[in-house]
């Protein structure tokens, strides 16, 4: 009788097996194609807690019910990175587990918060559109309006417009203008002559920084001093616990033979890391939205996430009396100075003469 299990009948076995692929390629897609995931999650207070302590978020109105109830939350409610990253990985079964790249995300938006734990996502996604990439033959470019709703009421909780690469069926001729383009682009970095720092971390700190950088050539720009290196537990644990099955995370078999090498961390990982190092010096009210969010190269177990912040403009605006809205510029860095991300962010920061 054959054993299936000898080690060479089994090598036969899986060269003449079929694979039941798993994920979708570029020829998938069509722009205007609704695609309803069917995976769900409940958004616990485990996992929220696990997000935010593993990138070090740690705004106590999401920690305390008493800085909670200060600013005017029922109870902590569930992070917005984690709410982010939970609509996200949701979706990579149907959207990017084939592989291929997540390269950035713009009109991150929260119409439905805050929300607490329990609440359960239904997630949606709608194609937008389907590109061509000039530079690389073997991967179109697809991007997707997502609705991460809750699925009891049906309200929207999050919502953002997400791009990727993806892997072709048939790779096609390219003709290589998108590399051309970006040699010819490399324009003299032209940097302010001074970096100012605000003093503190309130809403007034900005605006005097702003008001001290008016003259020319100053901006307010500076770094954190937090880095947190990647492990097994930010690699591949969080995105698992958002139902991230992207093999980019967790399958360092397959990884070996990519560009990385290795397995790499979910990009909303790297930016929550980064946005996590930012917050420890401000005192954040509330997140309003995220834009141009690009990810400019791998992050892998070993590497360290640092982050540097710009601030951009003030405006006295907010929903609330008790905070100014401040759009900022953040940029992820690793330990070899690289940007790894960057992205806008518009948040409303409390006022120190609340
Ligand atoms: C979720 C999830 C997966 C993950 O989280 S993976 C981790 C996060 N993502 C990354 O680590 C990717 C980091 N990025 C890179 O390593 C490089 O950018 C990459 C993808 C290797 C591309 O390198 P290139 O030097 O080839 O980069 P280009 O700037 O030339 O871009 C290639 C084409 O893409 C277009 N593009 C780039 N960024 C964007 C963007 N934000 N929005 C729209 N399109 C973008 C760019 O224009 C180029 O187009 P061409 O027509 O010229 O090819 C998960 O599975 O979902």
């Amino acid at each position: 009788m054959t054993e299936w299990t000898d080690p060479d009948t089994f090598a036969q076995a899986l060269e003449r097996a079929e694979t039941k692929e798993k994920g979708n390629c570029f020829e998938d897609f069509a722009e205007g194609d609704l695609v309803e995931h069917d995976p769900g999650l409940s958004l616990t207070e485990w996992g929220n807690e696990q997000w935010m302590s593993q990138t070090l978020n740690h705004d106590p109105a999401y920690w305390r019910s008493d800085a909670a109830a200060e600013r005017g939350f029922e109870e902590p409610p569930i992070h917005p990175d984690y709410l982010t990253a939970a609509t996200l990985g949701i979706t990579v079964e149907d959207l990017s587990e084939k592989g291929g790249y997540f390269l950035g995300r713009t009109d991150v938006r929260f119409p439905g918060t805050p929300i607490y734990a329990g609440t359960e996502l239904h997630v949606e996604s709608e194609v937008v559109n389907c590109a061509t990439s000039s530079s690389r033959p073997e991967y179109g470019i697809v991007s997707w309006r997502t609705r991460g709703k809750d699925a009891e009421t049906g309200d929207v909780l999050c919502s953002y417009e997400r791009t990727n690469m993806i892997p072709r069926r048939d790779p096609v001729a390219t003709d290589g203008s998108g590399a051309a383009a970006a040699e010819g682009d490399e324009d003299e970095p032209e940097l302010p002559d001074e970096f100012i720092a605000p003093e503190g971390g309130y809403y007034e700190d900005f605006v005097e920084a702003l008001e001290r950088a008016d003259e020319e050539n100053t901006a307010v720009a500076y770094r954190h001093e937090r880095g947190r290196t990647q492990d097994d537990v930010t690699v591949a644990s969080l995105p698992l616990a958002t139902l991230n099955t992207a093999k980019q995370h967790h399958n360092v078999d397959v990884m070996a033979d990519s560009p990385s090498g290795d397995i790499v961390t979910y990009g909303d990982v790297t930016r929550s890391t980064a946005l996590g190092h930012a917050r420890s010096d401000e005192e954040t009210w509330r997140e309003v939205g995220f834009d141009d969010e690009s990810f400019h190269t791998f992050v892998a177990v070993g590497d360290t996430v640092y982050a540097f912040t710009r601030v951009l403009e003030v405006e006295d605006d907010a929903a609330s009396d008790a905070a100014g809205t401040v759009r900022f510029q953040h940029i992820a860095f690793n330990q070899d100075d690289e940007p790894v991300y960057s992205g806008t962010r518009t948040a409303e920061i409390q006022k120190r003469s609340k």
